[in-house]
């Protein structure tokens, strides 16, 4: 008995030993680069092809040809990926989204090369170089995790040299910060460089241990190794000993699965989590724990977006109807790719249109066809047997609510993280789905009646590719096409503008799985059988891949897609698509936004010049001024829509004093002195404002009378990150028709505070109320949609819309009863209803950008306005502008609260003003009083009192 435990448990230690070498080498590679390193496994497969070269093919002695491989070539490998493919990622600024497309651009081109050079046939004579005694793997990965531990180790440490520490420092600088570590003399490159060699190294040593025992292919092998991503994931992608405790406990628990055999229905089950531990494990690492590497999902735009010319859409009609012409097995093999157009849409729709990564698409696509084919067959669970067409449409409606597999995960997740949940989701179904009995014993599909032949096939294809089509580009127009691309361009954003995003992201998801679903079907149909290996999860990475390349958000660049991947194939050997994307992918930061966006902006490059910025706010002032001498407000500004179900604040105009400073002039202590002495005395909180300022002109309507209760109300908040105490027991109160500012020193809670009103923080105690009602665990779309609305301290405008577009995203999400109206009115108020409503805000300077987004703001008629540094990033000419325009808001009733950290302004525009320090609010009251108790401080600082010498 013991003796059964006991091999079990050293069977369990080696696989384990493999699997930990993978994770080591993904750790020190992480912390090195910053990058998740995707083609760790087929580095490894790379490495186990080449030995066996050396050995089997060229008869080479095993240790020399092991040298070679393992201390020559593998770190050649990681050395040339640092230097070619990820060092211009990192001095572009490292983007995490495109370091991932091109680490997944690497793993495709090396299988699609290995599958050239090598075949896409398994080989079995693959060299040993350590015997098949567990002793041998298991003391490799120890051997090496002692020496990766040593030079990683904290310097002052007692067994470690000093000289070996040094790296292990510089490597934490360049992870924490690349370009501080290059400021403080480190050379980064040689740090990522050293990281790229050991990981490439340690990818190698899997390979060739792993080779003899397991199937030696392009595809297969790979994949094998990226399943133990669990096993770095699980360690935060930080911690080597936990990462090899959890690779050689999974190792033993599921070498010590093959006991049991339980009989009945448990049986496949055992089986199967038996057989694929390291994949339950994957699956509850990027499902279950917290995500690793949280940020942004998909380079966004940097360019706007450029419409695809009528010509070209001709053309492709043109290309799409070739195939009608040909016979025999070109036309077979044309087939495939209307099916895999579709499948590709699915991908523009949740990656191009919604800005989600998905890895799992192959997943989804394969369901579609497994489904179709058990439901055509009568093998399908409760249903009975169904026509082709039926079963086709049932299949995509029971594979449409499975997106939520990879949809629920997105709420969440971004970037790596979501990555990580898509590609578990697509190795999950692969290996406890498609690679389960039933699903790969020759499972068979007939076509529809009458459509027997290729061409009648290939015209039904057609016909269902361009309703695909249709309905892609209906996600592109009106209102929900407008909030996906908010969504995509900036979701924070997008939430702040009332865009429900959770929801949004489920349907995309399940928009993309039904797509899928319908092209998998479609595929099975074409080749009259369900083929696993046509959904494998390495399909998932080589079309993701190739959407992204191609243009992620255009359906022409699909298309284009599914004719190279297909005709590729076909027209030459297995691999070279594979190895053209790969490529592609891998040269991801040369072409910021991919080749066929980079041409398309070339394109647009050679257009005549846009129209020149538009006219500034203070110019519109100014115009509006002459244009209504002697009251001081413009004509057009004045009146107050009849329609508006609720004050309307932002139709007010501007306020009028021009305190003169032309564009661009600094602000200097003349305004500061100048201004407060203009500030009305204190109001009482809750009493109407009794205000010095001109009075209304006769011509305007009077303004809304403020509401006597308080619109916003903050109660005994308390926010902790860990241990640390960010907010402490806050009250605060924003009445309307006021301008309440908050200031303090850095890390004084300002941001955490102004987080937890918006409803992007949940504090862990207290209440934020809105007019009385609680709406403390309200999220921040819906609290927009209450009337409380935003702007953002770094810009967040939707950079693929333009301006006039961005601000209707925030009036149609809402309840206003007239969304053009209320679109018209801010952009008016804003100065922006002339040339520069139909700019694509991407490119348009930060003053303009800042007016785009107080106007989305004010679209959605908000009754509470919260503004975080609005004036960061703004001239003297620009902030003035914009104090008149707020002063005008709190005046129509408006309740404003300022976080800023410009005491001028603050004392220009406030009526209260609260001081913050250490996560309290330790004084509130008029400007002019708060800030003169200050005294002459740093104003970034008022309570530290060495900061004004
Ligand atoms: N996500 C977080 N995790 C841990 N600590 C945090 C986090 N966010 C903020 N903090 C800490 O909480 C404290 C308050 O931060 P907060 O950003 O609210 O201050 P602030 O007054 O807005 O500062 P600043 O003016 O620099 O933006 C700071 O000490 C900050 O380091």
């Amino acid at each position: 008995m013991a003796s059964l435990t006991y091999d079990l448990t050293l069977a369990g230690l080696s696989v384990g030993g493999a699997a930990a070498l993978t994770g080591i080498g993904l750790v020190v590679t992480y912390r090195a680069t910053g990058v998740l390193n995707f083609a760790h496994g087929a580095i490894a497969m790379v490495c186990a092809y080449l030995l066996r070269q050396f050995t089997v093919e060229w008869h080479w002695p095993l240790w020399p040809s092991a040298v070679v491989t393992l201390l020559v070539v593998a770190p050649a490998i990681g050395l040339a990926l640092e230097r070619f493919v990820f060092r211009p990622l990192a001095v572009l600024g490292g983007d995490p989204a495109q370091t991932l497309v091109a680490s997944i651009g690497v793993f495709v081109l090396l299988v699609g090369g290995a599958a050239l050079l090598w075949g896409q046939g398994a080989r079995d004579d693959a060299p040993t170089l350590v015997a098949a005694d567990p002793w041998g793997q298991l003391g490799v990965a120890v051997a090496v995790a002692a020496v990766v531990g040593a030079v990683l180790r904290p310097s002052g440490g007692r067994r470690a040299p000093r000289r070996w520490t040094r790296f292990g420092r510089e490597l934490r600088a360049v992870v924490d910060d690349r370009s501080l570590a290059v400021l403080g003399g480190i050379d980064a490159d040689r740090v990522a460089a050293a990281g790229w060699a050991f990981g490439s190294f340690t990818a190698g040593l899997t390979g060739v241990l792993l080779a003899p025992y397991v199937r030696l292919d392009p595809y297969g092998m790979p994949l094998l190794v990226m399943e133990v991503v669990a096993v770095a994931v699980a360690a935060r992608m930080r911690s080597l000993p936990v990462a090899v405790l959890v690779a050689l406990g999974i190792g033993v628990a599921q070498s010590q699965l093959t006991r049991f055999h339980p009989s009945g229905w448990a049986e496949p089950l055992i089986q199967a989590v038996g057989a694929n531990l390291f994949v339950v494990a994957l699956l509850v690492a990027a499902l279950v724990l917290p995500g690793v590497g949280t940020r942004d999902a998909l380079p966004r735009p940097a360019t706007p977006p450029v419409r695809t010319p009528a010509g070209a859409w001709i053309v492709a009609v043109v290309l799409f109807l070739i195939p009608l012409g040909f016979a025999g097995r070109d036309l077979h093999t044309s087939v495939q790719v209307p099916a895999l157009g579709v499948i590709l849409l699915s991908l523009v729709v949740v990656t191009g249109r919604g800005g989600q990564i998905s890895l799992g698409q192959a997943a989804y696509a394969g369901l579609g066809a497994l489904f179709t084919a058990l439901l055509a067959a009568g093998r399908f669970p409760l249903l009975p047997s169904l026509p082709e067409p039926a079963a086709l449409l049932t299949a995509v409606l029971l594979v449409a609510p499975l997106g939520l597999l990879t949809g629920r995960p997105a709420i969440g997740r971004h970037g790596l993280a979501l990555a990580l949940a898509t590609f578990a989701v697509g190795v999950g179904v692969s290996r406890f789905v498609f690679a389960q009995p039933y699903a790969t014993s020759g499972l068979t599909l007939d076509r529809p009646a009458g459509l027997d032949g290729d061409r009648a096939y290939y015209v039904v294809e057609l016909g269902l590719l361009a309703c695909a089509l249709l309905a892609t580009h209906a996600l592109r127009r009106g209102r929900t096409g407008r909030a996906l691309a908010a969504m995509r361009d900036d979701e924070a954003g997008a939430a702040a503008a009332g865009v429900p995003v959770p929801s949004l992201k489920l349907a995309a998801f399940v928009a993309g799985a039904a797509l899928a679903a319908l092209g998998g079907g479609m595929l099975a149909m074409g080749v009259r059988a369900f083929d696993p290996a046509a959904f494998d999860p390495v399909r998932g990475l080589l079309w993701f891949a190739a959407i992204v390349v191609l243009g992620a958000d255009s359906t022409l660049g699909a298309l284009a897609a599914a004719a190279l991947l297909v005709g590729l194939d076909a027209g030459t050997r297995g691999g070279v698509a594979a190895a053209v994307i790969g490529v592609l992918a891998a040269l991801t930061g040369r072409f910021p936004a991919g080749p066929y966006e980079a041409a398309r902006t070339a394109l647009t490059r050679l257009r005549p010049e846009r129209s020149p910025t538009p006219t500034p706010l203070g110019a519109r002032v100014r115009a509006g001024l002459r244009a209504a001498p002697g009251n001081g407000r413009p004509a057009s500004h004045t009146t107050a829509p009849p329609e508006a179900p609720r004050p309307t604040p932002h139709t007010t105009a501007p306020a009028p004093a021009e305190s003169g400073g032309g564009r661009g002039r600094k602000r200097g202590p003349a305004s500061r002195r100048a201004t407060p002495s203009t500030r009305p005395g204190p109001p009482p909180p809750s009493a109407p404002r009794s205000s010095p300022r001109p009075p209304s002109p006769p011509a305007s309507p009077p303004s809304p009378r403020p509401e006597p209760s308080l619109p916003l109300q903050a109660r005994a908040l308390r926010v902790s990150y860990g241990g640390f105490i960010a907010l402490d027991g806050v009250d605060l109160d924003v009445p309307a028709g006021r301008v309440s500012a908050v200031v303090g020193p850095n890390g004084a809670g300002k941001s955490t505070l102004f987080h937890c009103l918006a409803g992007t923080l949940r504090p862990s105690r207290g209440a934020v109320r809105l007019y009385g009602r609680d709406v403390t665990r309200v999220p921040a779309h819906a609290r927009t949609r209450l009337g409380v609305a935003r702007t953002f301290q770094q810009l967040a405008v939707f950079p693929s819309l333009t301006v006039a577009e961005n601000v209707r995203v925030g009036a149609e999400q809402g309840r206003i009863a007239d969304p053009g109206a209320a679109v018209e009115r801010a952009l008016r108020l804003l100065g922006l209803d002339g040339p520069a409503r139909s700019l694509p805000a991407a490119g348009l300077p930060t003053g303009t950008l800042r007016r785009v987004e107080l106007a989305r703001a004010l679209a959605g008629s908000p009754r509470v306005l919260l503004l975080d540094e609005p004036a960061a990033g703004l001239d003297t000419y620009e902030v003035a502008a914009l104090t008149r325009v707020l002063r005008a808001l709190a005046d129509d009733g408006t309740a404003l609260l300022v976080v800023e950290h410009d005491l001028d302004l603050v004392a220009g525009l406030a009526d209260v003003v609260h001081v913050m320090a250490a996560g309290r609010i330790v004084t509130s009251g008029p400007p002019a009083e708060v800030l003169r108790a200050l005294g002459p401080t740093d104003p970034r600082d008022p309570l530290d009192p060495a900061a004004g010498r």
